[in-house]
C-alpha cells in the first residue's frame, strides 16, 4: 500500500436506475444464494428518473466497513451485504492512482475498510424496487473502485446475492434474469434482451399512490408464498415459461398489444398468488384497484417523411 498511509481516500460514485418487472420474480429455490423458481423479464428505467446514487470510498484511516442509506447509518452485518462484499473483495485487482501517489495491491483489499453512502431519489422499501437499484449500484461502484475484470453479466450474479431483482439493473433496456439450473447459482444471471434504444416509443409512467413502507417485504412475502400457496408451483412451472417466450417475442417485434397483455396478466397473477398466501399479502390498495397505479402508454409518434 502506498501513499501517505493515514491520509488518503479513494472514492467512486455511480448511479443506477431501478427496473420494473413485466414478468415477475416471486419465490426462491435457494434463500442464501438467492436463486429464483422462475425466469423474469424487466424494463430498466431511464437513469435520470428513479435511481440510486452510491459513493464508495476506501482509506487506511477507516477502522470498519460502514454504510449510510439516505443519510442514516445502517448495519452491513446482514448476510446479503456480506455476500456481496466478500464476492467483490475476492475478485479485487491492483489499483493505482499515480496523481495521488496511491498503490493498492489486490491482497490489501482484504484489510482495507470501506465507507458507503447511498441515496435513493424515490421511496425506499415501498414497492418501487429500491433494493434492485440499491444493490446493483453498490456492486457496480465497488467493482469500479476495486478494478474488477468481470463483465456486467458476471457482476449481475454478485448483485443477485444482495437482492434478486438487482441483477437485472446492471443492464439498460429489456433484461432477462435466467433462473439457471446449477446448485451453486453460477448460471443464474442477467442478460440483455434489447438495449434502451430498441423501442424508444415505449414510455413508462410510474404514478406513486403511496410512498409508505410496505407491510410485508418482498423477501418475507415470497418466502411465505413458497411455503403456503397452492398456486405458486403452477405459476412457476406452467405459466411463466410460456409467458417468457411470448414476452421475448413481443419485445423483439415491438408488439405493444402482446407486451401490455402479458405485463398486466402477469402482474395480476402475482397479486393472485399473494392473496393465495397464508396469511394473505395485500400489495394493492383501493387506488391501485381503480387501476391508476401503473399505466403504460404507447405513444405513436407521427413522423413526417
Ligand atoms: N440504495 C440502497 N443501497 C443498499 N440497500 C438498499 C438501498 N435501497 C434499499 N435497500 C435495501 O432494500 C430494502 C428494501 O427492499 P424491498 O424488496 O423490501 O423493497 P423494494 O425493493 O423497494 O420494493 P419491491 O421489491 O417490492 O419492488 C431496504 O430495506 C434496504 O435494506
Ligand atoms: C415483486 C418484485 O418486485 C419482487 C422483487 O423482490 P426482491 O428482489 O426485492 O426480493 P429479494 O430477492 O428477496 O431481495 C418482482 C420483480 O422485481 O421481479
Amino acid at each position: 500500500m502506498g501513499g501517505e498511509a493515514e491520509k488518503w481516500v479513494l472514492m467512486v460514485t455511480a448511479r443506477t436506475p431501478t427496473n420494473i418487472a413485466v414478468i415477475k420474480y416471486w419465490g426462491k429455490r435457494d434463500e442464501t444464494l438467492i436463486l429464483p423458481i422462475n425466469d423474469s423479464i424487466s424494463v430498466t428505467l431511464d437513469p435520470s428518473h428513479l435511481c440510486t446514487t452510491t459513493t464508495v470510498s476506501v482509506s487506511p484511516s477507516f477502522d470498519q466497513d460502514r454504510m449510510w442509506l439516505n443519510g442514516k447509518e445502517i448495519s452491513l452485518q446482514g448476510g446479503r451485504f456480506q455476500s456481496c462484499l466478500r464476492e467483490i473483495r475476492a475478485r479485487a485487482q491492483d489499483v493505482e492512482d499515480k496523481k495521488k501517489g496511491i498503490k493498492i495491491n489486490k491482497e490489501d483489499w482484504q484489510k482495507l475498510n470501506l465507507h458507503i453512502a447511498s441515496y435513493n431519489n424515490f421511496p425506499t422499501a415501498a414497492g418501487l424496487a429500491s433494493s434492485a437499484a440499491g444493490l446493483a449500484c453498490l456492486v457496480f461502484s465497488l467493482a469500479k473502485l476495486m478494478n474488477l475484470k468481470e463483465d456486467n453479466s458476471q457482476l449481475s450474479a454478485i448483485a443477485r446475492q444482495g437482492s434478486g431483482s438487482a441483477c437485472r439493473s446492471l443492464y439498460g433496456g429489456f433484461v432477462k434474469w435466467c433462473m439457471g439450473k446449477e446448485e451453486n447459482g453460477s448460471d443464474s444471471l442477467a442478460v440483455q434482451l434489447a438495449d434502451e434504444k430498441h423501442w424508444d416509443e415505449l414510455v413508462i409512467i410510474i404514478a406513486v399512490v403511496s410512498a409508505r413502507q410496505k407491510e410485508t417485504s418482498s423477501t418475507s412475502g415470497m418466502r411465505d408464498t413458497v411455503e403456503t400457496s397452492a398456486l405458486i408451483e403452477h405459476r412457476a412451472k406452467e405459466v411463466v415459461p410460456k409467458r417468457i417466450t411470448e414476452m421475448e417475442g413481443a419485445i423483439q417485434n415491438r408488439d405493444f398489444a402482446t407486451f401490455a397483455r402479458l405485463a398486466c396478466t402477469d402482474s395480476n397473477q402475482f397479486h393472485a398468488v399473494c392473496l393465495d398466501t397464508y396469511p394473505p399479502i395485500f400489495y394493492m390498495n383501493d387506488t391501485s384497484h381503480r387501476q391508476v397505479l401503473f399505466y403504460i402508454y404507447y405513444i405513436l409518434i407521427t413522423r413526417i417523411s
